[in-house]
């Protein structure tokens, strides 16, 4: 079901801007997740001004901008994490399925089974590897003991960590490294099979070896899931997202496919953020 927007050369990788490697892969497959006219409100602080992009399906969707620009608060947007505070609220559209995100009445347990969210510091439950895994799924579907077998396995299995961990599967999660914790809760998001999988910052507090397995991780998902990660990382934005959206003061400057953003960029602001020279 996907279709291109765009044309370039796959996978090759390419000097960009600045001298950061972005991967030359120029197409966007079909939107998944169209933003318009999107706004979003702290109290009386607008954080989100007039937001308009697509989400390609399938594809990993890099965030990029300075401090404060309001990248988490795009992700908060998109799976409605807001709706817990009074004082927040979002205006305009974010369409999924015919559903506006941000509509008042939208269901919110449909959409939170739709989009998974990962978070910056790894966040396992206080239970078992196993029950952290079938946790979520009790919330949302009625499973055999051997369909919640399956499942966890598949989970764990796609989440790059079975090996690891199948053979301790009663043990507390608490025991894993911080790198084995992230991709436990990635196993945990992917578990109820949503379509969206939101990462916010996702390897920040892991090292190197860590960070490298989280990024394979990420490539290899996005052949079943539409991806948006949140990045400080230029590099890692570069080496992860097919799109690249770059944000400043609550407002999208630029989005473009990673290549283009990354040896073209078209705004002087994205150019001195990419090349280092704010933020
Ligand atoms: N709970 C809150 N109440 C009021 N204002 C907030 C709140 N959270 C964030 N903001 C403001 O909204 C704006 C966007 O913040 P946001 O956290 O989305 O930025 P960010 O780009 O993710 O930053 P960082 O890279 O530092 O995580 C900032 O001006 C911030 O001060």
């Amino acid at each position: 079901m996907s279709t291109t927007t765009d044309t370039g050369t796959a996978e090759a990788a390419t000097q960009g801007f600045g001298g950061v490697q972005a991967r030359s892969e120029a197409k966007l497959n079909a939107t998944r997740i169209a933003i318009k006219g999107l706004d979003f409100f702290y109290g009386d602080n607008r954080a989100l001004k007039s937001i308009d992009f697509n989400i390609p399906d399938r594809q990993v969707t890099g965030m990029i901008g300075p401090s404060g620009c309001g990248k988490s608060t795009l992700l908060r947007v998109l799976n409605r994490m807001y709706s817990l505070y009074p004082n927040q609220r979002a205006t305009g559209e974010a369409m999924i399925d015919g559903m506006n995100i941000v509509a008042p009445d939208a269901d919110l347990n449909a959409l939170r089974a739709k989009i998974g969210m990962v978070f910056q510091k790894p966040t396992p439950f206080p239970m078992t590897i196993f029950d952290n895994i079938a946790f979520g799924i009790r919330l949302h579907e009625k499973l055999s003991k051997a369909q919640m077998d399956e499942r966890v396995e598949w989970a764990l299995t796609r989440a790059a960590i079975w090996n690891e961990v199948k053979d301790r599967l009663d043990s507390s999660a608490l025991g894993l490294s911080g790198g084995q914790q992230q991709r436990l809760c990635i196993a945990r998001t992917i578990a109820v099979r949503p379509e969206v999988i939101l990462f916010d910052e996702p390897t920040s507090a892991l090292d190197p070896i860590s960070t490298l397995k989280i990024e394979e991780l990420i490539d290899e998902l996005k052949r079943d899931f539409t991806i948006v990660i949140v990045t400080h990382n230029m590099q890692q934005a570069a080496r992860c997202a097919d799109q690249v959206a770059f944000f400043y003061l609550g407002e999208l400057i630029e989005v473009a496919p990673a290549a283009q953003m990354f040896t073209a960029p078209k705004h002087p602001k994205t150019q001195e953020y990419i090349t280092g020279r704010f933020g």
